[in-house]
Order: structure tokens, then C-alpha cells, then sequence
């Protein structure tokens, strides 16, 4: 996470940093088109995704929804997790005026689609009610035309949405007025006297936490916020209550996955910025050249690959049907017999240029260049050369927001040292795809 604290990485919310749009951190988000739709809803959904507030509780300058993980604003990552929902028409996010360029920066460079951001309040409630009202406007001279039938409501900053349970909120919304996530509740509720005191505790089993999202046919939700009071703009936090207090409308609670929590506390954003890192490195595609020394380390490496927590695909290159590859994998081991024939990876790193999917994160090469002999490479000064044929490239990686990293590993008679060496592959490959450290980026280690 990249917060106002010293880091190896941008600062949180810096604008400055290159990056390109793309999904959510897993195999298929990287086309970044909208995934295509397991269901489909036969009404005209929108989005509103309130991300007007200033994230006090983090203890950060910066505001919560516009920290980076892995080179992105949270906020861009809960917007991509609608986006690539196919029946989701539009989505309105609310951010504080003093944010409208950061958000339209980061709208342009992740080349966000359906997305349009409105003014916020000082106050939830506000900010939400400004997002509904733009919802209303969508139709121009027609208002009714663009109004969404159902509208979900979702904190920008709780990013972990996925699409089974948005069409879930969305459909018990239109048959119900209004649906709400709902969670058990971790501690128990208390009531205190004004002297500080327990006054009374409420029996847990009958409670639960009131989570994001939640959904409304967009009557409801215009009305509730046309009748609801000052004190409702100033205090309250619960949209259901709006609809049940000012509609008569109750809502429908349904129980949603542990995934739906709110980013609200600093050790919020380490947690979300560990789930960020265990999806994008996933899994990773070795190119092995059609080269079977290349096979035969690829097929030693999966089991300790997968011991940490990586799956390889084997792939002899990147044609025919493997191009998809290119598409929808994060991270690529390319193997060359030694670093004098750089045109491996120069192919690889071209091809992921051509594809042009401008990719969420970094993507990750990692060029295992092989060596026949227990001795370093001939010598010092062919291993200067090797050092500087991959610094160079990776400089002009590292434009196109390509990590590239290089391990030399050492082919060794004593079947003992090989294990050794294939584990230290494994473990090297596995930290360079999860932390995608700029630091390492161009270094030729050694298994
Ligand atoms: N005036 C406000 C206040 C909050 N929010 C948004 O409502 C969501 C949930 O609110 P919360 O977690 O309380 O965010 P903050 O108000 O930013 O947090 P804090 O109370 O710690 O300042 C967040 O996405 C936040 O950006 C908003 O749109 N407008
Ligand atoms: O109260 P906060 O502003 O921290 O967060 C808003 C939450 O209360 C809200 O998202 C859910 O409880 C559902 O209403």
C-alpha cells in the first residue's frame, strides 16, 4: 500500500504514477472488457458509488479510496469490479470537488468506461442523494428515459463485490423496493448510560451488520431522499432506513460473503492490499521456447510453485491459441539458454506491448536464463554482459509498466544442487511476482 509513509512506491494517491487501465487482479479481468455476464437482469441497473469522504479514521492525508495498491487507487478497483459487470448500465461516483481532477485522472488512465463522477456532500447521506439526483438527469430532456429502474448503493471503498451477489441485491430490489446486505455481527451491542456505564446489552442472535451493497428501485430512493430530515442528511448512515421511514418500503436483507467489508482503518488497507497481491499472483505462464531443458524445469518448478501459491501454465510460445495468454495473464516466465540471446524476451515483451491491454498492474517477465555450467557464465565479463543486456531492456520495460526481473540459473550434475537451485526459482519467481518490487527490477539474480 502506498500511503504517505515512506515507500518504494509512489505516494498514495499520486498522480503521477504510469499506469494502465485494466480488470480486477485475476486471469480474466486483464482484457479489461466486461467479463461476459453468467446472468443478465432484464431491468436498467445503475450504480452509485459514494467516495465524497476524507478517510479520517486511516490517519492518512490522503483519502482512503484514493490510496494505490499495485500502482491503482482502491477506488479504481471498485469500479472495475462494476464495470465488468455486463447488465450494469452506468455508474455515478460522488467524490469531494477537490478530488474531481484526481478522479478524472484516474477515469482517463484506466480508461474507466460507464463511469461519471458528481460532486459530493458533507455528509454520506448528501453525497449519495447528489449521486441519485445525477442518475435522474441522465435522460437530458427526457429524465424519465435514463432513469435506472433499480439503483445499487455501494461504499467505493469496500472494493471486493462480486457479480452473483450484485444481481442477487438488484433483482430482491426491484421485487422488494429495496434490499440490503446484511453480516452476522462480530461483537456484541451495548448500550450505554451517559455516565459511561452499561446500560443494557442487545442479544447478538437477533442483530446483524448492515453492509454494502444495497439496492433500491429508483423511486424509492429519489423519494427517500426528497422527505427524508436535516438530521437524516447530518447523522444518519442507513439508506434501508430512509426507505422503510419516508416509503413504508422494507427492505430485503440478504446474507453476503465476508468479502463485502469496508475499508474504514489503516490496517483495512494493508488487509485489502494483501488480497490484491494473493489474486494477481495467481498463476504465471513459462514460456519454454519449445526448448526441453526449458520443459524439464518448468515441469520441476510446478510443485514448488504451487507450494507457493502459484500455478504455472507450461507453453512452448505465445501463438495460436496461446496469444490469450497475452490477454489475461499478469505474469510470464520466459526461459533463454544464457542472456546472449536476448530475442526471447525481446519477442515477449513486444508481443505484450502489441496486445495493447494496457494492463491493471505490472506485469511481470521474469527471464530465467539458463547456463550449461556449474561456473558463472564465462567469466566476469560475459556476466557484466548479461547484466547489461537485461538492465536495458527492462528500462524500456518498466515505460510500458513491464517488471522485468532475471534469474541465471546454473545447470549442475549433482542432482542434490539442481533441486536446490529449481527450489530457489521457485521461491525467487514467487516474491518477484507477488511484491513486483521496482527495486529489483533489471537484476540478474542467481538460483
Ligand atoms: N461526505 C461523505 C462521507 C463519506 N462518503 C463515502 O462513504 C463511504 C463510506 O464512508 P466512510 O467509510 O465513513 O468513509 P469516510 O467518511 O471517508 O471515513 P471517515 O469517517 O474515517 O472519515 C466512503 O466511500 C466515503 O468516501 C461520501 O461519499 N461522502
Ligand atoms: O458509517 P460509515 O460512514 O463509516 O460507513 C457507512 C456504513 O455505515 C454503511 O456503509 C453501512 O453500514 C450500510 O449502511
Amino acid at each position: 500500500m502506498e500511503g504517505n509513509h515512506a515507500t518504494t512506491q509512489s505516494g498514495c494517491g499520486d498522480p503521477d504514477r504510469p499506469a494502465h487501465p485494466g480488470g480486477f487482479p485475476n486471469r480474466d479481468a486483464g482484457k479489461g472488457d466486461p467479463q461476459p455476464a453468467g446472468r443478465d437482469v432484464d431491468f436498467p441497473v445503475s450504480v452509485v458509488l459514494p467516495a465524497g469522504g476524507t478517510g479520517e479514521r486511516t490517519g492518512l492525508q490522503t483519502p482512503k479510496q484514493f490510496c494505490s495498491f499495485l500502482g491503482r487507487p482502491l477506488i479504481s478497483y471498485t469500479i472495475q469490479a462494476f464495470e465488468r459487470v455486463s447488465w450494469i448500465q452506468s455508474i455515478v461516483v460522488v467524490v469531494a470537488r477537490e478530488n474531481t481532477d484526481l478522479m478524472a485522472d484516474i477515469v482517463r488512465r484506466f480508461r474507466h468506461r460507464k463511469v461519471r463522477a458528481v460532486p459530493g456532500g458533507s455528509t454520506r447521506h448528501r453525497s449519495i442523494r447528489n449521486g441519485i439526483l445525477a442518475l435522474g438527469e441522465e435522460g437530458g430532456e427526457r429524465p424519465a428515459a435514463g432513469r435506472p429502474k433499480v439503483v445499487l448503493i455501494h461504499d467505493a471503498v469496500r472494493p471486493f463485490v462480486d457479480e452473483d451477489f450484485l444481481y442477487e441485491i438488484a433483482t430482491a430490489a426491484k421485487e422488494h423496493g429495496a434490499a440490503g446486505a446484511i453480516r452476522p455481527l462480530v461483537s456484541t451491542v451495548i448500550a450505554t448510560t451517559p455516565e459511561g456505564y452499561l446500560d443494557h446489552s442487545l442479544e447478538r442472535g437477533k442483530y446483524r451488520a448492515s453492509e454494502m451493497p444495497q439496492g433500491f428501485t429508483y423511486d424509492v430512493i429519489h423519494r427517500a431522499y426528497q422527505r427524508c430530515s436535516q438530521s437524516d442528511f447530518d447523522f444518519g448512515t442507513e439508506c434501508l432506513h430512509l426507505a422503510l421511514q419516508y416509503c413504508g418500503t422494507n427492505a430485503k436483507l440478504i446474507q453476503g460473503p465476508p468479502t463485502l467489508w469496508k475499508v474504514t482503518y489503516k490496517r483495512d488497507l494493508a488487509a485489502a492490499e494483501s488480497i490484491i497481491k494473493d489474486a494477481v499472483s495467481r498463476s504465471a505462464c513459462f514460456v519454454t521456447g519449445g526448448s526441453a531443458r526449458a520443459a524439464a524445469l518448468a515441469g520441476a518448478l510446478q510443485e514448488p510453485a504451487r507450494a507457493l501459491g502459484t500455478e504455472l501454465d507450461v507453453v512452448p510460445d505465445l501463438t495460436g491459441e496461446n496469444a490469450s495468454y497475452l490477454l489475461k495473464e499478469w505474469n510470464f516466465i520466459q526461459f533463454s539458454v544464457d542472456h546472449s540471446r536476448p530475442a526471447e524476451v525481446e519477442a515477449l515483451l513486444a508481443a505484450l506491448e502489441a496486445a495493447d491491454r494496457a494492463p491493471l498492474h505490472p506485469l511481470v517477465v521474469i527471464w530465467v536464463q539458463w547456463s550449461d555450467s556449474d561456473e558463472l557464465l564465462g567469466g566476469r565479463a560475459a556476466a557484466a554482459a548479461a547484466a547489461a543486456v537485461i538492465t536495458d531492456l527492462s528500462s524500456a520495460a518498466k515505460l510500458r509498466n513491464i517488471l522485468l526481473y532475471g534469474i541465471q540459473l546454473h545447470q549442475s550434475k549433482d542432482s542434490e544442487r539442481w533441486e536446490r537451485s529449481v527450489s530457489k526459482v521457485a521461491e525467487i519467481a514467487s516474491v518477484l511476482i507477488r511484491e513486483r518490487s521496482p527495486a529489483l527490477v533489471g537484476q540478474l539474480l542467481q538460483a
